[in-house]
């Protein structure tokens, strides 16, 4: 058995970026930015109002004042005179301040009557005016690696990138092994059961960058999963699901063998988690996670998401950690590094009361991963401990 940091290390060996693609900016949300954007053009481009009112010379700006009005401007639609003294501008927000104006009295402080308007007695004291570039300057940069957000969309559109080079996403092609299993929505017969974790793997992946391909369920034969790993063929990664441990039914380690699999490790220090095995396999990483449901979606955040993350460019980490208080009093741990299924209540971790790695009704109301330590002795409620966020 080897240690959780040891196995996450020779994942992330087999885990190179994958390469990049241009794709419309409609479609890079959730994508990972792989060339930097450069602006080509200051945001706002012009001095611009930022209230509806009147452009003038900020001297003119005294309370009781009378000006005329000598023009109008809308954005859109610049005016393209000269404000000179004792003259104001009718102004919109987002129009560009005319020449010879550095400020806007909003309308609220004005009375008008004709082409004339007197300003009110309780100026606001604010310009109300953006600066050309106050949103950013030509040659602005928005750097790669990042993955992208709504408000990065937005960015990138005010800075007239339509298009954008991105990572490609990885693909990961996900095999259920067993002959115990069916579709969800299918007829199981009394000794079946139905595929779950294949599908919480899917959509983690999916969640965070990846492109996942659920293929038809494996049986407990060689030829069926032989065929498995024939339509698998193509994706950067290729996760099985089942079939890992050590009965006479577990077939994935031999027959991905025979199929060309270069195995790295078999087993690791970890609860749930311990018949994991990776490797190489034609190109393509190869991970094998253990049946268990828990277990395959425990291993999908501590190993595959890193591992898709590395494929993505965003570098090679371990799952983040945070801190907090136990809720509740903890036995000593054992010789396996134990992610436990916990809520936060009040800040506080509290662990399920099961941790069987086949409930899946306990990991959907865990809100976090309680990390045991190898070895750790028994801690009381208030002892701090680490935990990653589900
Ligand atoms: N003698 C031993 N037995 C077991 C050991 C061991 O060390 N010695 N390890 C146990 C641990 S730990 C785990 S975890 C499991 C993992 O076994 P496998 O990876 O071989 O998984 P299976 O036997 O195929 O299935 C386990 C369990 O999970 C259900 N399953 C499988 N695939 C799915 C799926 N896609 N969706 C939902 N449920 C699935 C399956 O029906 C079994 O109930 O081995 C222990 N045994
Ligand atoms: O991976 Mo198994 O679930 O450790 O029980």
């Amino acid at each position: 058995m080897i240690r959780v940091e040891e196995a996450l290390a020779h994942l992330f060996e087999l885990s190179a970026p994958c390469g990049t693609e241009t794709v419309p900016l409609r479609g890079a949300a959730g994508r990972v930015l792989a060339r930097s954007v450069r602006a080509g053009r200051d945001q706002p481009p012009f001095a611009a109002s930022a209230m509806d009112g009147y452009a003038l010379r900020a001297e003119d700006a005294v309370p009781g004042a009378a000006l005329n009005v000598v023009g109008e401007a809308a954005a859109g639609h610049a005016w393209s005179g000269r404000i000179g003294p004792g003259e104001a501008l009718r102004i919109f927000t987002g129009a560009p301040l005319p020449e010879g104006a550095d400020r806007v009295v909003i309308q609220e402080d004005v009375t008008r009557s004709g082409s004339r308007i007197v300003l009110g007695e309780r100026l606001d004291s604010g310009a109300h005016v953006r600066p050309a570039a106050a949103d950013f300057a030509a040659g602005a940069v928005m750097e790669a690696p990042r993955r992208l957000r709504p408000q990065d969309i937005a960015l990138l559109a005010a800075m007239n990138a339509a298009h954008v080079e991105v990572m490609r996403k990885p693909s990961v092609a996900i095999i259920a092994t067993g002959d115990e299993l069916v579709m969800p929505g299918e007829a199981p017969a009394p000794d079946q059961i139905i595929a779950s974790n294949t599908f919480g793997l899917a959509a983690l992946i999916e969640e965070n960058g990846g492109d996942a391909r659920l293929l038809p369920i494996a049986r407990d034969n060689a030829a069926s999963l032989e065929m498995a790993f024939a339509l698998a063929e193509g994706a950067d990664l290729i996760l099985t699901v089942g079939g890992a441990s050590v009965g006479d039914h577990d077939l994935v380690a031999a027959v991905a063998e025979e199929h060309g699999l270069k195995r790295r490790f078999y087993k690791i220090a970890m609860r749930p988690g311990k018949p994991l095995m990776a490797g190489r396999m034609k190109g393509a990483a190869m991970v094998g996670l253990p049946g268990n449901p828990v277990s395959a979606m425990v291993c999908g955040h501590i190993f595959i998401l890193p591992m898709l993350r590395a494929m993505l460019g965003l570098g090679q980490a371990p799952a983040p950690r945070q801190q907090a208080r136990l809720g509740a009093p903890l036995p000593a741990n054992g010789p396996r590094e134990h992610y436990m299924r916990a809520r936060l209540e009040d800040g506080a971790l509290i662990p399920a009361a099961s941790q069987d790695s086949a409930l899946l009704s306990v990991l959907a109301e865990a809100e976090a991963l309680l990390i045991r330590p190898i070895d750790a002795p028994a801690a009381a409620p208030g002892d701090m401990a680490e935990f990653i966020a589900l």
